[in-house]
């Protein structure tokens, strides 16, 4: 094989395994962080409260607002309580949408993060926010928003509901895949995306059978940093801006939608992405091509099948369609406005994927 590729490390601490929450207090010595708030969604009040009570007076609040696709009007308040309680840091426990909110406080004060991710969506892991204004989500890179520490502790992973585990752990997936076929894919990635996939296909299912399932708690949240490590690393493609869209514009669940529109998107990309076809085949169990084998692991893992039942309207497709047809990103196959309209008709009816316009 003749490498040609450029690859460049993000630079972070990770901490990883089960009660690992206790060196939290270590990361924050490290980073010479003296008074830090703690940022989570409301369900996460109880955590971050425990959080609270093991940091003392080091912690100067506790704010539980984060909502998913970061509003822009909440990532106001909670910049403006940041600066006003003389933060030096943030405290992200929880998902995406804390450690979203954490980002959007670092995109204008430069606070530094340090996160405790509690699902496997992967967003510890980038140097990439989003934000939502009007209905528009807007994503961007910045190396400001990404966390300087990440504690993984998978006994905070126990609570997360099966429902949730499966679909975030699917959303986790569809990073991996569209690392696989990014234009700036380097070898090493690959190597964490096929992993990634693997150690995800192997623990939902187990974790579907038993919750409390120690080992595969571990795993799902090993997989988890390999593929949001790959999501930090590469350009995401169509997959992920039909999800931005549908989420942004609709307001539909972050991580159920992923579920929902990833075997579609990987079906219509398959044929121009021969090499993460190979690598899915491997890390994926089953037969058939990969879009059919994630589309069989959803299934046998109860998620949900279609837009329809996350709430989308089919009156709704043709305004995501002409929405992802007018941004400018790369994607294996040139996607048509005629493309962009038959994946999200599959996807919101629940149709098995097929490659569309072959
Ligand atoms: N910027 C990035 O790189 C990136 C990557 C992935 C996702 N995201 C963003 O993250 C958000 C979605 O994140 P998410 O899917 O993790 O959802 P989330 O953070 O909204 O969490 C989903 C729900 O699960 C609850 N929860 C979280 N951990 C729990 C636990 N251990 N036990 C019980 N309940 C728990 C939360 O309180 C919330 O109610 C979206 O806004 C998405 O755009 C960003
Ligand atoms: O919405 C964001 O903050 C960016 C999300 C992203 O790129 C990964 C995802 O959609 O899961």
């Amino acid at each position: 094989m003749t490498y040609d590729f450029t690859y460049e490390a993000n630079p972070m601490r990770v901490r990883f395994g089960a009660g690992s929450l206790s060196v939290l207090a270590d990361e924050l010595d490290h980073l010479g962080l003296r008074r830090v708030l703690v940022l989570c969604s409301p369900s996460q009040k109880g955590t971050a409260e425990r959080i609270a009570s093991m940091l003392g007076d080091r912690c100067v609040g506790v704010r539980a607002d984060a909502v998913m696709h970061v509003p822009a009007e909440v990532a106001k308040r909670s910049s403006a309580e940041a600066l006003s309680l003389g933060a030096d840091g943030c405290i992200t426990v929880g998902g995406g949408s804390s450690i979203g909110l954490g980002k959007a406080i670092a995109l204008v004060h430069g606070l530094p993060i340090v996160a405790v991710p509690t699902t496997y969506a992967g967003s510890e892991m980038t140097p990439v926010w989003g934000l939502t204004t009007d209905g528009r989500k807007e994503t961007g890179r910045d190396i400001r928003v990404l966390p300087r520490s990440v504690v993984y502790d998978p006994e905070l992973t126990t609570g997360l509901p099966v429902d949730i585990s499966v679909t975030s752990g699917i959303n986790a997936v569809a990073h991996a895949v569209e690392a696989l076929y990014a234009p700036d894919l380097s070898p090493i990635v690959a190597l964490m995306a096929e992993d990634g996939v693997r150690a995800l296909a192997s623990a939902l299912p187990a974790i579907v059978a038993d919750h409390l399932d120690p080992q595969a708690r571990s795993d799902a949240l090993y997989g988890a940093w390999l593929c949001g490590a790959t999501l930090g690393a590469t350009t995401m493609s169509l997959h992920h801006k039909l999800c931005h869209s549908l989420g942004g514009t609709l307001n539909l669940p972050h991580a159920p939608t992923h579920t929902v529109v990833l075997p579609h998107a990987l079906a219509f990309n398959q044929s121009a992405a021969p090499g993460a076809v190979t690598a899915l085949s491997r890390a994926l169990p089953g037969s058939g091509d990969p879009a059919t084998r994630l589309w069989e692991l959803c299934r046998g893992l109860g998620a949900p099948r279609s837009l329809a039942e996350l709430g989308m309207k089919e009156k709704d497709i043709d305004r995501i369609a002409d929405d992802v047809t007018s941004r400018s990103y790369g994607n294996p196959r040139p996607v048509t406005r005629e493309a962009a309209t038959a994946i999200l008709h599959a996807a919101w009816a629940g149709d098995p994927p097929t490659d569309i316009g072959q």
